[in-house]
């Protein structure tokens, strides 16, 4: 292998799709009944769907309803940041390895009112070592609608025992079959 020069890039590594991963077209499931970015039981939670799509690609869909605002009528943009964090790490459930976002950056194009559906297309677009820099924008309503907001991630490839050794332990009935699997959660 030639060694880099400084301030040279670092060529970027394969990433592909996992051969076990969820079908295009198909739903994603929630990876945990009680997130607060996807759970349907949680109670004020965003509950962002998300399926994916060919590649490395999802599609999620986001509603903004009177939980979710900052200034009266309006999505506050911390809010924005977490439907997008939540579609952005769905995209680990197509490469079948556990991450984290290290990193993500939100730039707010509009207003976003209460009672839009925001359509978030995410991808990846390459990795570096343990690091997957993804990409996403989120549009108004439609999945050609205006541009409302967009971000960009950096996710952390992490061993499967990082949810357990910080979080609190976890049957697997608790997480999706997908989730249960990239944690090496046994029933
Ligand atoms: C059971 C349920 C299952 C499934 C549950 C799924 C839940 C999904 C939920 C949605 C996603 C979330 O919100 S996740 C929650 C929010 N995020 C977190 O809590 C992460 C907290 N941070 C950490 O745990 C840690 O800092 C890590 C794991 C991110 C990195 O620590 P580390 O493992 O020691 O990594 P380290 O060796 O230092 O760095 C490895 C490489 O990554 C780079 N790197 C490290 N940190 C960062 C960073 N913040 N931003 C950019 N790049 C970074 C380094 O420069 C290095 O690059 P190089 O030198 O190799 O080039």
């Amino acid at each position: 292998m030639t060694e880099r020069q400084h301030g040279e890039p670092r060529p970027a590594d394969a990433i592909e799709r996992h051969p076990g991963a969820p079908a295009p077209g198909s739903t994603i499931a929630s990876h945990y009944r009680m997130c607060v970015g996807c759970g349907p039981d949680h109670p004020t939670g965003l509950h962002v769907t998300v399926v994916a799509g060919e590649g490395l690609t999802v599609a999620g869909t986001f509603t903004v309803t009177d939980d979710h605002q900052g200034a009266p009528g309006l999505a506050h943009g911390g809010m924005l940041s977490l439907a997008f964090d939540e579609v952005l790490g769905s995209l680990i459930w197509l490469i079948g390895k556990p991450a984290v976002t290290g990193h993500l950056e939100t730039s707010y194009r509009r207003p976003v009112p209460v009672g839009t559906t925001l359509h978030i297309d995410a991808a990846v677009d390459r990795a570096e070592g343990r690091k997957i820099f993804m990409s996403a924008t989120g549009r108004e309503n439609a999945p050609d609608g205006p541009v409302s907001v967009a971000a960009s991630a950096v996710f952390i490839v992490v061993p499967p025992t990082h949810f357990t050794d910080h979080g609190r332990p976890v049957a697997a009935s608790e997480l999706s079959e997908a989730a249960a699997k990239v944690a090496e959660v046994n029933p």
